[in-house]
């Protein structure tokens, strides 16, 4: 008994109450930061969806965007989820069968419809936007391209998701939407970080948008398209120039060479060797170049190649218009454009072609890009489809021609030079989503980017839990300073037993 008493004296953590104490503080400050921590947890994600068709001059693409439900307008959380390339070619081109155009879409929406989980399909909005295909369609017969977007929305409202509509875009919608993707994106808006210009090349159009300084939309109000995102006010230049576009620039070429209508073209933008019998009537089938329909040609003329770079590159130029310029400075064909500022994105067919040629490194300075593009030119037909046996032939054929243009269309149209061509990037996705109008486009619809910076939590999520566990952790020691009376004495006398 006595030896039971000298021991707690000499040793008072033992005693019952301290015991009970120490092990309520420890189990009330786990409690705490558990229950915190649980609490403030996100939740598991849930997702919600847009899809959106882009119905192009060549094909039509659809994609998916997802974001996580509870967060509609943060920055960067829309990202693509799925693409898929409709099979066939450009509603424009059933115009004379418009209910093909519907049928050729629903492959793409079934697969969404299965991407989509079923109880998102009724809220989840779908977009179809036509570019220049339909617009220059709808130049040509206004009540045929009405037919194609009655087929067209008879059949996307087959499907169990919210229709918003089938429009054609403007030319100026276009290159805004994919300046916004761009920047999106990148995180530059919210951010407030010096923007990205965009580069868009498309089959019928091309566009150029960039925010320059020196430009408020005073000299050109065509041009000019104002935005407030985030809190920031930007004045964005944009062009679209149609009949622009690589597959109506060809066009525009070669209706150039036939103009006094010959039997054969020597064209000097195919390889030597590659020969074919093209229709004149397939040729001037379009807008661009009815005009310039020659007397009296025969039905079909001769395509040959003479594969010549700089002779190319001549024949190329003569398509725009250098001389004429009412404002300040011009890119071309009297269009307004203010000087070139900061750093630009390539994308659609600038990048299909420049990453084909293996050019889509900007720090290849220009002069090299041009020797490679000559000795690629310069290359003999059936060469270059021996080495290129899985590429589509109508592709491989048009490479000399299509990277002749770009850097025609760059440095002579837009003025890039040996010092900002670097500027430009050729790029195909950001984080995972394709460079283009559309994701600006449904992002712009769905409101989802605010005019104003949003409230950000005073507190991230982890900085949140360090700082309850750290004050625990302090209420923990201070608890355990507050049994000092009880704790065990040193005594500097020795004891007497
Ligand atoms: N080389 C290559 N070109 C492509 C590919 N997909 C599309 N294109 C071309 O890129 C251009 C883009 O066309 P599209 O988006 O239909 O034109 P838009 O309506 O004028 O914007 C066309 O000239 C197409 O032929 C591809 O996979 N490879």
């Amino acid at each position: 008994m006595s030896a039971q008493r000298d021991m707690k004296e000499k040793n008072p953590w033992h005693t019952p109450v301290t015991i009970i104490f120490s092990v309520i503080g420890v189990i009330a400050i786990v409690a705490l930061v558990t229950v915190a921590v649980l609490q403030n947890r996100p939740l598991p994600q849930k997702y919600k969806y847009g899809i959106v068709l882009d119905a192009g001059s060549s094909h039509t693409a659809l994609y998916i965007y997802e974001w996580p439900a509870e967060k509609d307008n943060n920055t960067g959380r829309v990202e693509q989820t799925l693409s898929c390339k409709v099979d066939g070619p450009g509603i424009s081109s059933y115009a004379s069968a418009p209910w093909k155009a519907g049928k050729s879409l629903t492959k793409c929406l079934e697969q969404a419809r299965q991407k989509v989980p079923v109880k998102r399909h009724s809220e989840t909005p779908l977009y179809l936007g036509a570019t220049a295909g339909m617009r220059l369609l709808n130049l040509e017969d206004s009540s045929a391209s009405t037919k194609v977007f009655q087929a067209v929305e008879e059949a996307l409202q087959k499907f169990p998701f919210s229709f918003q509509g089938a429009r054609i875009l403007s030319g100026q919608e276009e290159g805004a939407f994919g300046w916004v993707t761009v920047n999106y994106l990148d995180d530059r808006l919210e951010q407030n970080l010096q923007t990205r210009g965009a580069l868009d090349l498309g089959g019928a159009s091309t566009q150029i948008s960039f925010v320059s300084d020196n430009f408020d939309g005073s000299d050109s109000p065509d041009n000019a398209v104002a935005f407030r995102l985030y809190g920031n006010d930007y004045n964005l230049y944009t062009h679209s120039f149609l009949c622009y576009g690589k597959d109506q620039a060809l066009r525009k070429t070669l209706a150039q060479q036939t103009k006094s209508g010959p039997g054969t073209i020597l064209d000097p933008c195919f390889h030597p060797g590659y020969t074919e019998t093209k229709n004149y009537s397939v040729l001037y089938d379009s807008p661009c170049v009815s005009d310039r329909k020659p007397q009296g040609a025969p039905a079909t003329f001769n395509h040959t190649g003479k594969g010549n770079f700089s002779r190319c590159q001549e024949v190329v130029k003569r398509i725009f218009n250098f001389t004429e310029c009412k404002y300040s400075q011009c890119s071309f064909n009297e269009v307004f454009q203010p000087r070139l500022q900061g750093p630009f994105g390539a994308f659609s067919a600038y990048y299909f072609v420049m990453n084909f040629l293996n050019l889509t490194d900007t720090s290849i300075p220009l002069e090299v890009v041009t020797e490679r593009l000559s000795r690629y030119c310069a290359t003999p037909w059936n060469q270059v489809k021996e080495q290129h046996p899985g590429v589509k032939l109508k592709y491989l054929a048009e490479y000399c021609f299509s990277g002749t243009y770009i850097v025609t269309l760059l440095t002579k149209g837009y003025n890039f030079t040996s010092e900002n061509y670097p500027n430009i990037k050729f790029i195909k996705k950001i984080k995972g989503s394709d460079a283009g109008w559309t994701l600006g486009y449904m992002l712009n619809l769905t409101n989802m980017i605010p005019a104003e910076a949003p409230d950000s939590p005073p507190l991230p999520y982890a900085g949140y839990v360090s700082i309850v566990t750290v004050i625990a952790l302090l209420l923990f020691v201070l608890f355990i300073f507050s049994l000092r009376p009880l704790w065990p004495r040193c005594s500097k006398h020795p004891q007497i037993i």
